[in-house]
């Protein structure tokens, strides 16, 4: 069949074509329809099924006889550790770490966060949770105790599973420091943590609080997979939103088990059995999606990679990995590989190694540029899919269907709209737009299985954000356009979220941080173009009258605040001093002019400024740090 008559077939009949996927799932009870309308543009998949992800996700391989086949790779360039763990193994080690969990209270609903690197033991704490039905909530390593504190306060979680540190090139992140911070920050209190020591560090327990991950296992019963209803969610995972309260998007149980396996094959194009990897973090959806679950829901065997593009050794570590482990698809950021090019625009490295097993590429977390596209088609010699998701979604939006079949590729489009997206392009008053036309990306309701059904305990904000603007729409908060071919283009946000190095990142929680400093009167934080990592931060500060300081200290002095509030994955580095930020008369700050001014991008002076001078005063300042060259 082609991507034609695949997504005709699902317009014609949705929930046929739901139901059909769901039959590759292992019910406890099957669901005895696909959507549940629940009012007010509020949709549910599968809801009154019963199922678990865990089962799905590695016993029911073990039962089907293939417990022997590697289920994770663990390959770490940075503590030159590599370790395969097969299905029966993993099926063993989260049973025994449900049960020590279950020992200690932790029941279905409960939550728990995860504060992991990119360990084994990680996915392991995501299926013991999924295990017993309890809803994991996991925090990216690169946040500070700030951040984490706030993800406390907003899950609540009964537990915290974290590891002792992380460790980047050059450094350990003493993420045990970082915990108890983060506890000493929140409101809510945990009832235990689970520490994975890792021998790297090993961090001091808190007699009665901390748990170490091997020893409270000790003599426990292995848990069993619950079965839980087809809306119970299987996790939250809070996503960078306008302000610094973060969004707690939800993932259902039984619509991520459906629209990952069906993904795994008709867009990935692997059969089970096959090796697929996503080099990204457990921390970020990519990680839940394909790091963690739909590789293993599917049968495939999934890699846990410690290690940059660069620098852990070189260049040349992508293609190792690549073709030592056998793998077929490769799922990467653009930044990646923009670092590797950078390092090795001839693919010298690339010669290097055998990469036949790799039969396709996928980009996402940011907008692929077309350099680095055709960089990667010439080196890798395989299609090179561009496709576009989001954290809200939980896969993919938009692409290139190859396993079902491959369309030709367009540069800087995503190709095009998966089943289960009905993508329209609107007018700023809901109107669909002609084909060329840019407008606000919506997609009409109900989104497919494995989309966000809601926010965490902030239903107003959902409505708020996603389904207020455009009635019957999903609003992606991305403006582009589609082409004659139905071809999608994603061309900027429509809101002040920044995405760096793949990184969706707020800049109103870092003028949040930057508000705070005592001698700031104003700021303004904007997202500049960056060459490697697409966006970087760049902060503007006007001072409290009366204050002389030298402006160098000051600007040190954000940077190391906006580090220890939100971390280091932040990327602020840059800020600048300036009298006056321009605003429209209403008072609103002119960001998306002070974007353009200093990526040097064509722009009018806007009708309702308050000031046109405050603009040469922004050059000019921008000019002091390299941007604004015109
Ligand atoms: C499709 C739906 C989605 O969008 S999901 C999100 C998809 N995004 C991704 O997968 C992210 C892709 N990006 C990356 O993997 C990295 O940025 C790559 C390309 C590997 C480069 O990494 P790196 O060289 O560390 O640069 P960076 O900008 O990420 O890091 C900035 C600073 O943060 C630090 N950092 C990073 N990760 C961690 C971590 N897990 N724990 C602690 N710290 C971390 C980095 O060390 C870096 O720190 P520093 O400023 O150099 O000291």
């Amino acid at each position: 069949m082609s991507y034609k008559d695949v997504y005709q077939g699902w317009k014609n009949d949705p929930e046929g074509f739901w139901m059909e996927a769901a039959q590759a799932i292992d019910w406890d009870q099957a669901p005895s329809k696909a959507l549940f309308d629940k009012g007010d543009n509020l949709y549910e998949w599968f809801a009154d099924a019963k199922v678990n992800t865990c089962w799905n996700a590695v016993d029911r391989h073990v039962e089907a006889g293939r417990g022997e086949q590697t289920a994770i790779i663990y390959d770490s360039p940075i503590t030159h550790t590599k370790r395969a763990i097969s299905y029966i193994e993993l099926r063993n080690r989260v049973a025994s770490l449900a049960g020590a969990l279950r020992a200690k209270g932790i029941e279905k609903g409960d939550r728990v966060i995860i504060y992991m690197p990119m360990i084994p033991e990680a996915l392991e704490a995501m299926l013991a949770c999924a295990r017993l039905g309890a809803v994991h909530s996991v925090v990216f390593g690169g946040f500070a105790a700030n951040e984490l504190a706030v993800r406390i306060d907003d899950a609540k979680p009964k537990a915290i599973i974290a590891a002792s540190c992380g460790l980047e090139p050059g450094r350990v992140v003493h993420y045990k420091p970082l915990l108890d911070g983060a506890i000493e920050l929140s409101a809510h209190k945990p009832d235990f943590t689970v520490i994975f020591q890792r021998e790297q560090e090993v961090a001091h327990l808190e007699e009665g609080r901390d748990f170490n991950w091997h020893g409270f296992q000790y003599g426990v019963e292995p848990a069993e997979c619950v079965p839980v209803e087809g809306n119970h969610p299987a996790y939250i995972l809070y996503t960078s939103g306008t302000t610094g309260q973060p969004k707690g998007v939800i993932r259902h149980t039984a619509g991520q088990l459906v629209a990952l396996n069906w993904t795994m094959k008709n867009l990935y194009n692997v059969d089970p059995g096959d090796v697929f990897w996503a080099a990204s973090d457990v921390g970020w959806v990519v990680g839940h999606s394909y790091i963690c679950y739909g590789p293993l829901i599917h049968g495939n065997t999934t890699i846990v990679f410690e290690g940059k593009p660069v620098g852990t050794p070189d260049a040349g570590t992508f293609w190792r990995v690549i073709s030592e482990h056998n793998v077929k698809s490769f799922f990467t950021a653009p930044t990646a590989f923009r670092a590797v090019k950078r390092e090795d625009p001839t693919g010298e490295y690339v010669k290097k190694y055998d990469l036949s097993c790799l039969k396709q590429v996928y980009l996402a977390g940011e907008r692929a540029d077309p350099d680095t596209i055709v960089w990667a088609q010439d080196q890798l010699k395989v299609p090179v899919v561009d496709h576009w998701w989001q954290t809200e979604t939980g896969w993919a939006i938009a692409a290139n269907p190859i396993g079902i079949e491959e369309l030709p590729t367009k540069l800087g489009s995503p190709t095009v709209p998966m089943p289960g997206y009905d993508v329209t392009i609107l007018d700023d008053a809901g109107h669909p737009v002609e084909p060329g036309t840019l407008g606000a990306i919506a997609i009409k309701l109900p989104l497919p299985p494995g989309t966000l059904p809601n926010l965490w305990n902030a239903e107003d904000r959902f409505k708020k954000s996603y389904l207020n603007s455009f009635p019957g729409y999903y609003e992606t908060g991305d403006a582009g356009m589609m082409d004659e071919d139905g071809y999608v283009y994603i061309m900027a946000r429509t809101d002040d979220v920044i995405n760096v190095a793949g990184h969706r990142l707020s800049t109103g929680a870092m003028e949040e941080v930057l508000a705070g400093h005592p001698d700031v009167a104003e700021c303004a934080v904007i997202g500049v173009a960056d060459s490697l990592k697409g966006q970087m931060p760049v902060g503007f500060l006007c001072l409290n009258a009366g204050v002389d300081r030298d402006h160098g200290d000051v600007v040190k002095e954000v940077v190391k605040l906006v580090r220890e509030k939100i971390g280091p994955v932040a990327a602020f580095k840059l800020a600048i001093v300036v009298d006056r930020l321009p605003k429209t008369r209403s008072g609103k700050i002119l960001r998306g002019t002070m974007v353009s001014i200093a990526d040097g991008t064509d722009w009018k002076m806007p009708a309702t400024i308050d000031d046109p001078a405050i603009l040469d005063e922004i050059t000019e300042a921008l000019q002091t740090i390299g941007y604004a060259k015109g």
